[in-house]
């Protein structure tokens, strides 16, 4: 039987076109088969014609040169296609490197819901934990793909999934095996749906055949499907009432008796609740599974209206409409959307990502942006199928799409915020000034950078071609970072790891042709201060007066207090404290021609200026600084530009840095999390070198498929996972455990950046090329002594 959907099971939801949609993003650790899985996606919904594959570099959603000739994904590409006739998929496919997490982060912001994919024999990998727990609040299910590998176990991997997410599961479809005659070794060909009551087992010459059959009581498959099926129903049955009922009343106390329509109800219920995750399993490379993977998607995920709206600076009324979608308190005619993401395309020009959440936005419309106050104009709209554009006249609630065109170029980025009209071009005046005009998407964190390296124009006169592309690649990718010293004019180009910086290099020199030489990526190190500083103030004869100190910060209050206001300052942990006006805050009106955000922002340029150029000790940027305003600060009344205030506070802080002595300034290095899982017989070797010369901190050395995870392991979910029908695992069967040589060890340990910067080939050596690591930023620490010296050569 040749089926295209399996389940087949019709839509019992509202029929709404935005009902029918699903925003959902595939994550998971590097090399999990996202890329692959996506592949299959598109072929299966007739997307493509041909399927596409990672080994060979021929992908659609890897589609920049340096994925296709590195393997991996380094940018989320956005795609669209239908499921199941009339279901629209919107699918992001992120990046699995530590790396590229900027990456992830912003497309989690847009997405409805997550497909998760693990790797059968791998299991839970460290950055499938952080991400899953980075998406918090976000429905998912999970894919336990690469069954067909040796080594691969199902079971073991839905128990890992249990105890370190601390998730309830819901087996939907079981593996299942044939034996090769001669050598007796499993086989995966296929799975056991356990709420359709069917196998599945698809042909190995033809990826669009599936032998559909039923299971009866003669099946050898009947114990492990009425197992799976009472599983499911009391799991289920802890959150729905009505199942139960349904259970004991209609369907006689058996667990075959319930309809895949009502179990399928329950399950949808219990992920968008985030009560539990549905799991499937599957070997995408062999087209094995996917099928039904995308049946999961849309019968399971949730759709714009019943997903969780964003974040927002304002409190939002939001009540859902099953045609309109969200609609913002209670005003039908405002459009809101979110900028995820910037692209330069060589041909298209600046293409900027946005997600509506709102109601429709129309191209030509004005809009605002309400992160930066500007209107503009906006031009052509887009949906994109990867790297293929189809032009659309408007965008609705819930939909991804393009905005075009050079309106766009200085005037949204990453993280901003879209308000415009629905129906009017330009009618952004019938709202509400402070309401709706205000309201702003909570912007995407910005995780720190850790390594840069030094870029230089070839020749003076690519000094001004060399600023715009690096513009261009800011743009892009903010987490990418560019400083220039003012003294020494050197430009810095820093971002998340090494991987993250030639990947800018090659676009830098490869994409945008930039005639500049890239210096050697080295390490970001910071200083801090270790005391206060004395309180500065001074008042000048124009009658302006200002208060201030500089104070270590050494840690985060949980609470800001009430009578001050924490500014953050975009990176390095330092902030502005102003404390409140001692005047102005009980009465309602400024009394000044400026306003109040001019005079916030003079206050936060001085201070970064001021702790970027550090220089006191090393010449490093400052770290974990707060400059503390006092209450008590005035300027003319009729003061009409910010400049004179701007002065004053910067050379103020300046005046407050020169209490520090070289003695009180710390030298702050990137310490970063380690996972380094090596074959048993050269865990010695590894810990020798890892603790002596490169100063790690071991925090614990684990079994590859070990439960506890490191972390207080939690005790609910372990007796959850004890207590779940599990299907034995007969590809683990031969594993003989005994053997050192195929017990993999995972060592976590804290290691200085500086110690790890090329660490792969030094790992590779040690274990014969069987070692992996994965590593994320920590936070910084003093360098010790001993370090010191050397640190401060390499400067
Ligand atoms: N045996 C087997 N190999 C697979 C399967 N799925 C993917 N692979 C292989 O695993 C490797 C990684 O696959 P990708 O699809 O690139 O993985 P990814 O998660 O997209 O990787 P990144 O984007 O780099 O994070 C490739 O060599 C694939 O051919 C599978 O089902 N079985």
């Amino acid at each position: 039987m040749i089926l295209r959907s399996l389940c087949q099971i019709r839509s019992y939801y509202s029929k709404s076109s935005i009902s029918k949609l699903r925003n959902i993003g595939i994550i998971a650790h590097i090399d999990a088969g996202k890329t692959t899985t996506t592949e299959r996606m598109l072929f299966y919904s007739g997307k493509t014609k041909r399927i596409g594959n990672v080994d060979q570099g021929d992908t659609i959603t890897d589609f920049l040169s340096q994925e296709r000739e590195r393997g991996i994904t380094i940018q989320s590409a956005v795609i669209s296609f239908n499921w199941q006739k009339d279901f629209k998929i919107n699918l992001i496919d992120t990046p699995g490197h530590a790396d590229f997490t900027f990456e992830v982060i912003r497309s989690l912001k847009v997405l409805d819901g997550c497909v998760t994919i693990l790797d059968a024999v791998a299991g839970v990998e460290a950055q499938t934990e952080k991400v899953w727990k980075q998406s918090v609040g976000i429905p998912k299910i999970c894919f336990i793909n690469k069954m067909d590998r040796t080594g691969a176990g199902y079971s073991r991997t839905v128990k890992e999934l249990i105890v370190k997410m601390n998730t309830r599961v819901l087996l939907i479809n079981i593996p299942i095996f044939s034996y090769d005659k001669e050598t007796r070794e499993p086989i995966f060909e296929g799975v056991l749906d356990v709420v359709n009551k069917k196998v599945l087992k698809w042909s190995r010459e033809d990826p669009n055949k599936i032998d559909v059959t039923d299971v009866p009581e003669s099946s050898p498959f009947f114990e492990q499907l009425s197992r799976g099926r009472e599983s499911l129903v009391e799991t289920l049955g802890e959150t729905d009432e009505q199942l139960i009922e349904y259970f004991l009343e209609e369907a006689e106390g058996d667990y075959m008796n319930i309809s895949a329509k009502l179990l399928n109800e329950s399950i949808r219920k219990a992920t968008i609740e985030n009560y539990a995750t549905p799991v499937l399993c599957g070997a995408s490379f062999r087209n094995i599974g996917v099928q039904p993977l995308l049946d999961a998607v849309v019968n399971y995920l949730p759709s714009p209206i019943e997903a969780r709206f964003p974040n927002t600076n304002e409190t939002a009324l939001v009540t859902y409409d099953k045609d309109a979608g969200a609609i913002i308190n209670k005003n039908r005619n405002l459009c809101v959307a979110l900028a995820f993401k910037v692209i330069t395309d060589p041909i298209r020009g600046l293409m900027t990502f946005i997600r509506v959440y709102s109601g429709t936005l129309n191209s030509g419309n004005t809009v605002l942006n309400s992160t930066t106050g500007h209107k503009f104009k906006i031009g052509k709209l887009v949906v994109m199928h990867a790297n293929v554009a189809e032009e659309v006249k408007s965008l609705k609630a819930g939909e991804i799409g393009v905005l075009t065109g050079s309106t766009v170029l200085d005037n949204v980025k990453t993280g901003d915020t879209i308000i415009t009209h629905n129906i009017k071009k330009d009618g952004l005046r019938s709202f509400h000034k402070q309401k709706e005009l205000k309201l702003q998407i909570n912007p995407i964190n910005i995780p720190p950078p850790v390594v840069s390296a030094s870029i230089e124009p070839k020749t003076l006169g690519n000094k001004k071609s060399m600023e715009t592309v690096l513009q261009t690649l800011v743009r892009e990718d903010p987490s990418l970072q560019v400083s220039v010293d003012d003294e020494t004019g050197q430009t810095l180009l820093s971002g998340m790891g090494q991987l993250h910086l030639e990947i800018a290099r090659d676009r830098l020199l490869n994409d945008l042709n930039a005639e500049v030489d890239v210096g050697k990526v080295v390490v970001s190190y910071k200083e801090t201060i270790g005391k206060n500083s004395d309180l500065h103030k001074r008042e000048t004869e124009l009658g302006y007066k200002l208060e201030l100190k500089i104070d270590p910060l050494y840690e985060m209050p949980k609470e800001v207090k009430d009578d001050e206001v924490w500014h953050y300052l975009s990176t390095d942990n330092n902030y502005l404290i102003m404390e409140n006006h001692e005047t102005l805050q009980d009465s309602k009106e400024w009394p000044f021609q400026i306003s109040r955000d001019m005079v916030v922002n003079a206050l936060i340029s001085s201070s970064m200026v001021a702790l970027q150029k550090g220089r006191k000790f090393s010449s490093l940027p400052l770290h974990s600084c707060a400059i503390r305003i006092k209450g008590n600060w005035w300027l003319p009344l009729e003061a009409t530009s910010p400049s004179e205030f701007l002065a004053l506070s910067r050379s103020l802080i300046l005046e407050a840095f020169n209490d520090f002595r070289e003695e009180d300034f710390f030298v702050l290095e990137p310490i970063m999390n380690m996972s380094i899982s090596v074959p048993q017989q050269d865990m010695g070797n590894v810990l020798q070198d890892l603790t002596g010369g490169r100063k790690a901190n071991v925090l614990s050395i684990e079994d590859e498929h070990t439960l506890s995870s490191g972390d207080s392991p939690n005790i609910v979910f372990q007796k959850i996972a004890e207590q779940q029908y599990l299907p034995p695992d007969p590809t683990l069967k031969n594993a003989n455990l005994s053997d050192n040589t195929h017990s993999v060890k995972v060592i976590k340990a804290r290691v200085p950046l500086k110690e790890v910067v090329s660490y792969m080939s030094k790992l590779r050596s040690l274990t014969q090329g069987r070692g992996n690591y994965h590593m994320e930023y920590h936070g910084m620490e003093r360098v010790t002594a001993d370090r010191l010296a050397a640190i401060l050569e390499e400067i």
